[in-house]
């Protein structure tokens, strides 16, 4: 089994007839394994360099200052994780990677007792302009590949945008640390697990370590691709399509060669539907009429899976 990679720019730039042909490979990919390298997504290569540069220096900073965004609550779920804060396997010991999460950008002028701001360094404008910049561009990618999705699963072509369209998004910057001291029994990068949402764009360095589950159980390596994002889908698309497409477990283990001596540097984009948003079985999913699963609207199903890993 192997990870396929779908060339995006005909969904892009193309007529009705190259839309649905993509469309017809992502469905595939979704329905076989839940995960593709999707080549030319409409993001330029400056722009991924870039912000890993501005991770790079994010995470260089010193461990007080990067405490000044610690993470709060899985409510807001926005700034700094340190490193073993979280399980992705919750009975394992915490994940050797730190990460900064970024949400929608809202003005504190504007935040309410519901709406959360994200956390920002103090005079780091480039730094948080970018970040931004980096989301909204990750958001247009999203909505392109949501279309696609529609396509695939015969709904109207805005049917998933529409439900996505208040950006409940959430971007990670993430770090792997050298590994210095001896990790303790059962300790992993990143434990084995789903991914929560609708979908997630993955970006990740050159020192790769990705691992994906396949059917058979077997994981098989995702190493990074020059010019393509990992797309996965994630427990709500799989709810959403009552399993037709796949929620697939997937790792990072910790390296066994002189990789362990380097940092590896990734970033997750997560896709939540509107808070909101009931997830319904969608009709070309029912199998004789009938649904695995209830409907739940996407916020209580997020906050039940953020609440499982802190
Ligand atoms: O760092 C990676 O490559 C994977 C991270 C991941 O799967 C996650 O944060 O959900
Ligand atoms: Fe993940």
């Amino acid at each position: 089994m192997q990870i396929p990679i779908i060339d995006f720019q005909p969904f892009i730039e193309g007529n009705l007839e190259t839309r649905q042909a993509v469309a017809q490979q992502i469905y595939q990919a979704c329905h076989e394994i839940g995960f593709m390298y999707l080549k030319n997504p409409g993001i330029s290569s400056q722009q991924i360099e870039a912000i890993f540069t501005r991770s790079q220096f994010f995470f260089n900073l010193p461990l007080e200052v990067k405490q000044q965004l610690a993470w709060s609550d899985e409510i807001s779920n926005r700034g700094y994780v340190g490193i073993e804060r979280e399980r992705l396997e919750p009975d394992k010991p915490g994940d050797l990677k730190e990460a900064f999460n970024v949400g929608k950008e809202v003005s504190s002028y504007n935040a309410t007792p519901n709406i959360v701001i994200n956390k920002w360094l103090p005079e780091q404008e480039d730094f948080q302009s970018e970040v931004l910049a980096f989301w909204y561009t990750c958001c247009q990618v999203a909505d392109q590949v949501l279309q696609a999705f529609a396509i695939a699963l015969q709904v109207p072509e805005d049917f998933f945008t529409t439900k996505h369209d208040q950006q409940n998004h959430t971007l990670r910057l993430l770090h792997y640390p050298p590994i210095t001291q001896q990790p303790k029994p059962g300790q992993v990068s990143a434990g084995a697990h789903s991914d929560y949402g609708s979908i997630t764009l993955l970006f990740q360095d050159r020192v790769g370590g990705l691992e994906v589950q396949a059917r058979s159980g077997e994981w098989i390596l995702a190493p990074a691709i020059p010019d393509t994002v990992v797309v996965n889908t994630g427990d709500l698309m799989q709810r959403w399509t009552n399993h037709v497409f796949c929620s697939t477990k997937h790792r990072v283990m910790i390296p066994t060669d002189e990789r362990i001596m380097r940092s590896r540097y990734s970033i997750a984009f997560f896709c939540h539907p509107n808070h909101d948003a009931e997830i319904v079985c969608l009709p070309s999913c029912r199998r004789e009429n009938s649904a695995i699963y209830p409907p739940i609207s996407a916020g209580e199903h997020l906050l039940s899976r953020l609440q499982a890993t802190y």
